[in-house]
């Protein structure tokens, strides 16, 4: 019946007859006589760890999805320690690299460049338009640190929305993971004889934005109570796009806002013990951002908030921060820059080109180093050593993903650093103990805070997703932690409570929202704090089982 659902070149190799959605349960005597739905959960867990691989545990776990969905949402949310790394990052990487390889069935939407002028009814062929309330759409054009994947992009858009439905309670019905192939720039893939997606370049700026203009206004009609996350598109049109969309649509780019956010909110907790280890209140940090894509300047600017919420004005905030890009530092008399890094481009430098991080740092002199560059390793030994020479509690924050592409491990930080260190990263890495003390890493990744942001502009009826409500994820995110956790040390809280967390986030959220005038479902603005928490809440799926 429809293109939209398959890779296209699959269409008529295998059609789909209805929904993608998992077939009721078959009749009486159609399946084994004892049957219990609570030891299947313990039969479905001892499968999933009886594979080795994290690659086969995606695949497992993938197919177990659409076998039982509740009995996969269930584990995921009794699990989620263990679940998150295989669904989501860093297993969901590989998993895209070899989407073409790995693919079983058809999940979520794929809008072509041939669909151009008719994609419209291309998005009707969903089986459930009118249940649609938030889409995460790639064009696979940057996927993690994974560069161009084109239409094998499509595993982060699922991945992304099986965290909302564990973290946030969305509704599995609601969601539509959508992959735009507009080619891809990869070779190896283009040469692939099993690659999914379109066998050409990608097409040049202005089709695509023709074709981004149609396809965002199909989708306002054709599910008018869509929210849109932009996920994984090449840093200049991640820019471009927010910009281009974002007072016309509910939408926001979670890796320019949702990783602005998290790290905020991470950073907001790592200073508060730097300065009481140092002394130093919290308007002199300075931070030092090592990578200038889109996440590293969509988190440069989360956290000017930090010192504009301490009082600092907008030009004294902008002057915490450094950038370095992979020319090194960035700043004025260096020459052209690029478009988005012009705002952090330091006017107070102007001599020779400082390239090598450790002279930056001697320049700089950061209480903080955000690695946000793909480059595996880059904090090495010297760079831990001489930040934790400079403070008593460094705070470093090694962002890339997935793992093989952090700045440096959680082990390496705790080791150059004798144990000081302040530690996020963006795909999680084991806790240390470190002269019998328990250390534990932070993981300052977006997946904290999209199920939150995204669950509270749903239920708000957000027209915009404004800047105010995604900064309200960040503090309401930063405010979560329990004493408990305080008491460890932690810059997040567990992954464990991400419900309680995300009903939280979203509370706060709604609330943004209506200070800034962009909500729909105006009725919750009677509500007190406690009455909207519950509301929240009660509009959580949960698996029945
Ligand atoms: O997906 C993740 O783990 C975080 C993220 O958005 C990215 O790295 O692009
Ligand atoms: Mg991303």
């Amino acid at each position: 019946m429809t293109i939209v659902l398959t890779p296209y070149w699959q269409d008529g190799v295998q059609k789909l007859k209805s929904s993608p959605r998992p077939p009721p349960k078959p009749a009486h005597g159609l399946t084994p006589p004892v049957l219990d739905d609570d030891v299947h959960v313990t039969r479905c867990l001892a499968q999933l760890r009886s594979k080795t691989s994290g690659l086969e545990k995606y695949i497992y776990l993938s197919m177990l999805k659409h076998e039982n969905e509740e009995m996969f949402y269930k584990l995921c949310l009794e699990n989620m320690a263990e679940f998150t790394p295989i669904i989501y990052t860093p297993t969901v990487g590989e998993a895209c690299q070899k989407w073409s390889h790995i693919y079983r069935r058809p999940e979520g939407m794929y809008i072509s460049i041939k669909d151009k002028g008719k994609i419209m009814s291309v998005l009707k062929n969903w089986p459930k338009v009118n249940d649609a309330r938030i889409s995460v759409v790639t064009d696979g054009s940057r996927i993690l640190g994974l560069g161009d994947l084109g239409v094998n992009g499509m595993g982060i858009s699922i991945g992304k929305l099986s965290l909302y439905i564990a973290g946030a309670g969305i509704r599995p019905s609601s969601t539509i993971p959508i992959c735009l192939d507009l080619g891809t720039n990869t070779h190896k893939y283009l040469d692939d004889p099993l690659y999914l997606g379109a066998r050409h370049n990608r097409v040049p700026e202005k089709e695509m934005t023709e074709f981004m203009d149609e396809f965002m206004h199909a989708m306002s009609v054709v599910y008018p109570k869509l929210l849109i996350q932009f996920e994984d598109f090449s840093t200049d049109n991640a820019f471009r796009y927010l910009e281009r969309y974002r007072n016309q649509y509910p939408l926001f780019n979670d890796d320019i806002q949702g990783t602005g956010a998290v790290v905020l909110s991470g950073f907001l907790n790592a200073a508060k013990l730097s300065s009481a280890a140092s002394g130093q209140p919290l308007t002199s940090h300075r931070i030092l951002f090592f990578g200038a894509g889109s996440a590293g300047v969509g988190v440069a600017m989360q956290l000017m908030s930090f010192f504009t919420l301490q009082g600092l004005s907008e030009k004294e905030a902008r002057e915490r921060i450094w950038l370095v890009d992979s020319q090194g530092l960035v700043f004025d008399a260096r020459g052209k820059l690029a478009e988005h890094k012009k705002y952090f481009s330091r006017k107070d430098y102007s001599g020779p080109q400082i390239t090598d991080l450790l002279d930056i740092i001697s320049y700089v002199k950061p209480t903080a180093l955000l690695g946000l560059s793909t480059t595996p390793n880059a904090f090495g030994p010297s760079v831990l050593q001489t930040m934790a020479a400079l403070n008593p509690r460094p705070i470093i924050f090694s962002l890339s993903n997935p793992v093989h592409l952090s700045e440096c491990s959680f082990t390496d930080a705790v080791q150059h650093t004798n144990g000081t260190v302040l530690f996020a990263s963006g795909s999680p890495f084991p806790e240390q103990r470190h002269l019998g003390k328990m250390l534990y890493p932070g993981q300052g990744n977006n997946m904290y805070i999209f199920p939150g942001l995204g669950l509270g502009a749903i239920l708000a009826r957000a027209k915009q997703v404004t800047d105010s409500m995604v900064e309200a994820s960040s503090l309401g995110l930063a405010d979560a932690l329990t004493a408990d956790e305080r008491k460890d040390d932690l810059l997040y809280p567990r992954i464990e409570r991400i419900r309680e967390i995300s009903a939280f986030i979203a509370k706060e959220v709604i609330r943004a929202a209506q200070k800034a005038n962009v909500d729909r479902s105006t009725d919750l603005r009677a509500m007190s704090d406690s009455e909207l928490l519950a509301f929240v809440n009660s509009k959580m799926w949960n698996p029945t089982l």
